[in-house]
């Protein structure tokens, strides 16, 4: 089998899960075409997020030299734990060497500059992948399996120059396969791409988006018609909604590509909302697997599923998101809604849920809160009868997904009685004509709570 297995941060957090990984891949590797995708060690990107920031609006090069060293001993320690043979270990600290350097000199330049573009940020965040691929692919290597590290360009992975969320190029397949193919048929070598980043056509670093590394493994997949993806988690599966807010989560063994497309998109963070639309239109199986407990099945995404009694299937909270409502007398629905989608995309506001009242006088539109100031000021001079753009923050989306909802009566009604009874207010609806899925708004500090409490209503919990 040909297949491609990504390893998220929490997986790659130190040096024992890096040999960890390593083992696994190997124990996989026999019989089996394999190309491996990383994402940063847990935290990375997070702190070099960070870093970025406080560089451009309070400089210091001291804090510099101390996140430097700070990272330093954080790889220096995963090699040493990862990687058992003198002289490769020698050579992945050289290339750590100076991929520290490098990033102290871009440090340095942000200091100076106290200025950050989404171009400089992508840069600075794409060194979290780009020092673990070499680790990982020396610990298969000192594990006695032949390897080698490539970042996401040297992969093939080409996007536009959206920075901080790069869409892949159509050419973007055939370059893969250019790139990765002759390194399984002919080098029987397995590749460990950086996942997350990508290049523009001319050479810049891009980023795919925060939880980026899923889309590589299936971009990847896609482009070498692989049989499978294995998304190692460290969770047993995708399960009925975030075993962090309902520790009773129940595992659900097969979701359709649909369903899981739906739950992602509403901010379930088991994978990343583009994942699925590269292999979905070559029925690539995607299977998420525990890292941690890599026995159990975990579940298989794909195009059928065998039915199940549940109404329901799963839930899902995005927090951090804000409402941004239009409202008007009389205006003409089509060139608003036109209009305001136009603004919006300009701006590259990530739409998340719409809702439009049916007397024309109001369009609710969620966006992530990190958007909605820039939603607002690419809104605030629409004309056409509109009176007022205004916003609602802290709130949060919640979002049913299930097939076996279309065309059963009564979903809505039991999800807002059983909202009703605990005294939580709704503030915005949506739901498609696919049936697949019931979104609503609630203010942040119901989220979890309403979670839970649907969860309990549609009888998703372990038995
Ligand atoms: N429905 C869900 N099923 C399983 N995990 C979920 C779900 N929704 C959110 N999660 C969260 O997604 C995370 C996925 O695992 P993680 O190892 O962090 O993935 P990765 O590092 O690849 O992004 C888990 O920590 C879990 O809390
Ligand atoms: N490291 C990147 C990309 C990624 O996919 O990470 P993870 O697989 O840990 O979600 C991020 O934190 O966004």
């Amino acid at each position: 089998m040909r297949i491609v297995m990504k390893f998220g941060g929490a997986s790659v957090k130190d040096g024992k899960n890096i040999l960890h990984c390593a083992n696994l891949v190997k124990k996989f590797a026999r019989g089996n075409e394999i190309v491996v995708v990383t994402s940063a060690m847990y935290g990375v990107t997070d702190s070099l997020l960070h870093a970025a920031k406080k560089c451009c609006n309070d400089p210091s090069p001291g804090f510099i030299k101390l996140f430097i060293a700070e990272m330093t001993k954080k790889h220096y320690d995963a090699v040493n734990e990862a990687v058992k043979n003198e002289e490769i270990k020698s050579k992945v600290l050289s290339r750590i060497d100076k991929l520290l350097d490098e990033l102290e000199k871009v440090l340095l330049g942000i200091n100076y500059l106290g200025e950050l573009t989404p171009r400089s940020l992508d840069y600075i965040l794409s060194f979290g992948e780009r020092l673990t691929a070499p680790i990982l692919s020396a610990s298969l290597l000192s594990t006695g399996v032949d390897s080698l590290s490539l970042e996401g360009g040297d992969a093939g992975i080409i996007t536009d120059d959206n920075y901080g969320r790069g869409k892949p190029l159509p050419d973007t397949y055939g370059t893969i396969k250019s790139r990765i193919e002759p390194l399984l048929t002919i080098k029987k070598t397995i590749p460990v791409v950086t996942g997350f980043i990508g290049v523009t056509k001319h050479g810049t670093i891009t980023t795919l988006g925060r939880g980026g590394s899923d889309l590589s493994a299936t971009l990847i997949a896609a482009a070498l018609n692989a049989d499978e993806v294995w998304l190692w988690k460290e969770v047993d599966g995708v399960m009925t909604t975030d075993p962090k807010i309902v520790p009773e989560a129940r595992l659900i063994p097969e979701i359709s590509y649909q369903e899981a497309m739906e739950l992602s998109h509403f901010g379930a963070k088991i994978l990343h909302p583009r994942a699925l639309e590269p292999v979905m239109k070559k029925r690539i199986p995607v299977r998420i697997k525990n890292t941690f407990n890599p026995d159990a099945e975990g579940t298989v995404i794909k195009e059928r599923v065998s039915s199940t009694k549940d109404i329901v299937k799963a839930l899902s909270l995005i927090e951090k998101v804000g409402v941004v409502n239009i409202s008007g007398a009389g205006f003409d629905f089509a060139d608003v809604m036109a209009d305001v989608f136009k603004r919006l995309s300009e701006e590259r506001v990530n739409v998340i849920m719409v809702s439009q009242s049916s007397s024309e006088l109001n369009l609710s539109i969620v966006v992530d809160e990190a958007d909605i100031d820039r939603a607002i000021k690419a809104l605030g001079d629409l004309v056409n009868g509109i009176s007022s753009v205004s916003k609602i923050e802290n709130i949060a989306v919640i979002s049913a997904v299930g097939a076996g909802m279309a065309g059963t009566p009564g979903v809505a009604g039991r999800i807002f009685s059983a909202l009703g009874k605990s005294r939580i207010n709704v503030i915005m609806i949506s739901q498609s004509c696919s049936e697949f899925n019931v979104s609503f708004a609630v203010t942040q500090e119901d989220g979890k709570r309403a979670v839970k409490i649907l969860h309990d209503e549609f009888g998703l919990a372990r038995k």
